[in-house]
This record gives C-alpha cells, sequence and structure tokens, in this order.
C-alpha cells in the first residue's frame, strides 16, 4: 500500500482530533493503538475518505481521498467497529452480493463470487442464515467477508477482536493473519498487533511512537502508565 498524510489534521467544531500529520505508510501489516479518544478512528476514517482533512490531504495508492472519493471507497475497505451495523441485507448471501450488485455485476458472477469469498473464509454453511441470528464472531467474518468480496487492495479493520470470546477471538486473528489484503488493524488487543511490520501509537489526537511493534507498545505502557 501507498498512503501518504501531508500536514493533515482533523478537527470537529473546537475539537482538534488529529494535529498536523505528515506520514507514509508502505508496510503490507500495519497496526494502530492508543487509549480511547486518541484518534485512531479519525486517523483510518481519513484513509478511506470516511473523514475528510480540515486541513491537508491525504492520497492512497496516488488517489485524493477527497478528489477521488469514490475510487479511494474501492481501493480502501473499512470493516467498523460494530460489524452488525454494516450488514445491510437480512440473509447471509445477499448481504455479501450486496456490494457486487451495486458495483453492477450480475446474478451468476455474484453467486461465484460469494461462494468464494464464504469458502475462503471457511464460513460457507453460514450462506442461508439471517444476520441477526449469527454469533458475534460470524458476524466479524461475514463482515469481513462482505468487504473482501469487492476486492479493495486494502482493508482497515477497527477494532475486529471487540467483545469476540478466546475461540472466535483466535478464528478472526488467524483469518486476518492470512488476508492477502493489505491490512491497517486499530485494536486494544495488542497481541493481535505484536507481528506487524509496523505499529503506530496514538496520543491526545497525535503520533507519539512509530516503529517496531515491541517499542511501541513499550511507549504505549509508558503513556497509559501502567
Ligand atoms: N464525529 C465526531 N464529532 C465530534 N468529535 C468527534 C467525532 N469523531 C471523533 N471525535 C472526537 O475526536 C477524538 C478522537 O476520537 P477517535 O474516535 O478518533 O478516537 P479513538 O482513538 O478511535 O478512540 P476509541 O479507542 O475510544 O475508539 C475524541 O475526542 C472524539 O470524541
Amino acid at each position: 500500500m501507498d498512503i501518504r498524510f501531508t500536514d493533515c489534521s482533523v478537527r470537529f467544531g473546537e475539537r482538534v482530533a488529529l494535529q498536523p500529520l505528515t506520514l507514509t505508510i508502505t508496510e503490507r501489516r500495519v497496526g494502530i493503538i492508543g487509549l480511547n479518544g486518541s484518534g485512531k478512528t479519525t486517523f483510518a476514517r481519513l484513509i478511506n475518505g470516511l473523514v475528510k482533512p480540515s486541513a491537508g490531504s491525504v492520497t492512497v495508492n496516488g488517489l485524493d481521498t477527497v478528489k477521488d472519493e469514490r475510487a479511494v471507497l474501492s481501493e480502501a475497505g473499512f470493516i467498523f467497529q460494530n460489524p452488525q451495523h454494516q450488514l445491510i441485507m437480512p440473509v447471509v448471501a445477499d448481504d455479501i452480493g450486496f456490494g457486487l450488485k451495486n458495483r453492477g455485476l450480475k446474478g451468476e458472477e455474484i453467486d461465484k463470487r460469494t461462494q468464494a469469498v464464504l469458502s475462503r473464509f471457511g464460513v460457507e454453511h453460514l450462506a442461508r442464515r439471517r444476520v441477526h441470528e449469527l454469533s458475534g464472531g460470524e458476524t466479524q467474518l461475514i463482515a469481513m467477508a462482505s468487504v473482501v468480496v469487492t476486492d479493495p487492495k486494502i482493508l482497515i479493520l477497527d477494532e475486529p477482536t471487540n467483545q469476540l470470546d478466546l475461540r472466535n477471538r483466535r478464528r478472526v486473528a488467524d483469518t486476518i493473519a492470512t488476508l492477502d489484503e493489505d491490512t491497517l488493524v486499530i485494536t486494544h488487543d495488542l497481541p493481535l498487533v505484536e507481528n506487524v511490520e509496523r505499529l503506530l501509537l496514538f496520543h491526545e489526537g497525535r503520533l507519539a511512537a512509530d516503529g517496531a511493534p515491541q517499542e511501541t507498545i513499550r511507549h504505549y505502557h509508558e503513556i497509559a502508565g501502567c
């Protein structure tokens, strides 16, 4: 991936959520950590244009998140903190097909791609299940599948193991580790980012550490005071 922040800052009214930031990310596996309210989600949402810079700019694989808004949305898929809000159709297979239909694909191709992604995530058996009856781990996997099926080059996962039990956490973590797409993972679950190539730490809207996971995690403990 090639993500470039140039003097990018974000304000929500009087509140500064991100202080001016200049940064280039080219690694394939990147993690983002920090205390609650430190600016992680704001940073991640800037990357697929869900949040726009108040000043400065962000480009993703050469596309500007403001000028090339639609193209950026296809380039970088976002899996939300509460994935159940992301599932729109009542039945799993229809939900996965929904994004493909929106992109103009036809029935047979939609079915083929839906089957392929369900099998890639090991959840073919969930195809006809109702989305609101899925467990937390299943919901997370289906939300990931419904974004992956649209072929984004970059996946942004916002707290993907939040509220999962140990078994589902492991399942989701293993799935993330084997994704072909470049990934940015925001998390409070530190083992999930222990092996990323680059780990960013945000604190009070600033990038407070940026480097190898162990070093960044050490800074995080200092900031958290524990
Ligand atoms: N849409 C918004 N309107 C106003 N303030 C916002 C908005 N989104 C975020 N903020 C504020 O910006 C700051 C950074 O929020 P952000 O969601 O980026 O933090 P975070 O590090 O992801 O937090 P958490 O770990 O709790 O999810 C917070 O003070 C938050 O209240």
